[in-house]
């Protein structure tokens, strides 16, 4: 199947006083391997919510959310984790390392918490943090490294599993222009290389281009148009 993200008339709600809100309302998204598209609207318009739906960490009311042909629905708590660790790569908007480890331990950390051989892990930790621009400062702690490096481990440290999603929450948020077009088209690349249906939440309108669509969310609804159409003139 080549759509690895679907997601077919999604709604959720949260309770809200008396009554419930939407946070989505029938959504109905497809990515494909290799498409890059990104998710924008105004503030509480539910991307987070959407993005949280697809990562499988909150359960939609209704609707199917199927990653790489499965529907995620059915599955019990354990293999909805297993799916999620297999197939699907978070990238928050603030990195998270923990301050203690190096860039590569970064990397290999969930590997040794899992009791897993290193050997294989550590090989492909170095080329993902090569890939990412890395290679370099893959010995330095947190505080040693930049803004944008600390956003490059975090996209190798997703890439560690392999995975078939790539959900991206404001990468660029905390980041100057300069670093933040940087991340974007490092993300434009490891979504063509590793073949990813990689959704970005984003409010820098500038780099829409980098992508292949834009779905504009409003009120829970979403809509889906190609880049120009959504650009000035
Ligand atoms: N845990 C929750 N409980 C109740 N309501 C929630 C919860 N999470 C989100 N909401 C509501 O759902 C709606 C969508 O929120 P969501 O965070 O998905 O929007 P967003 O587009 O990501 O906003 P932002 O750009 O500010 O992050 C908002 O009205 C929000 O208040």
């Amino acid at each position: 199947m080549n759509n690895a993200l679907s997601l077919v008339n999604v709604s959720l709600e949260y309770p809200d006083g008396g009554s419930t809100l939407k946070a989505l309302d029938s959504v109905d998204l497809v990515v494909g391997r290799g498409e890059f598209l990104s998710l924008v609207g105004p503030s509480g318009s539910g991307k987070s919510s959407l993005l949280a739906v697809a990562a499988t960490l909150i359960k939609p009311t209704a609707g199917l959310v199927v990653i790489d042909g499965q529907d995620v629905s059915g599955l019990k708590e354990a293999e909805r984790t297993a799916l999620r660790r297999d197939k699907v790569g978070i990238i928050f908007q603030q990195p998270n390392l923990l301050p203690a480890l190096t860039a590569v331990e970064q990397l290999l950390i969930r590997e040794h918490l899992r009791g897993k051989p290193l050997k294989d892990a550590r090989r492909k930790a170095v080329e993902l943090l090569d890939v990412v621009g890395l290679s370099a400062t893959m010995h330095k702690r947190p505080h040693q490294l930049s803004g944008g490096q600390r956003q490059r481990v975090n996209i190798a440290r997703a890439l560690m599993g392999s995975p078939t999603v790539l959900l991206v929450d404001e990468p660029t948020a905390a980041l100057d222009h300069e670093r933040s077009e940087s991340i974007v088209r490092l993300l434009r690349k490891v979504t063509d290389d590793f073949r990813t249906a990689t959704v970005m939440v984003t409010h820098d309108t500038e780099f829409l281009p980098l992508t292949d669509a834009v779905a504009t969310m409003r009120d829970g609804r979403i809509s889906r148009a190609s880049v120009p159409s959504i650009l000035p003139n």
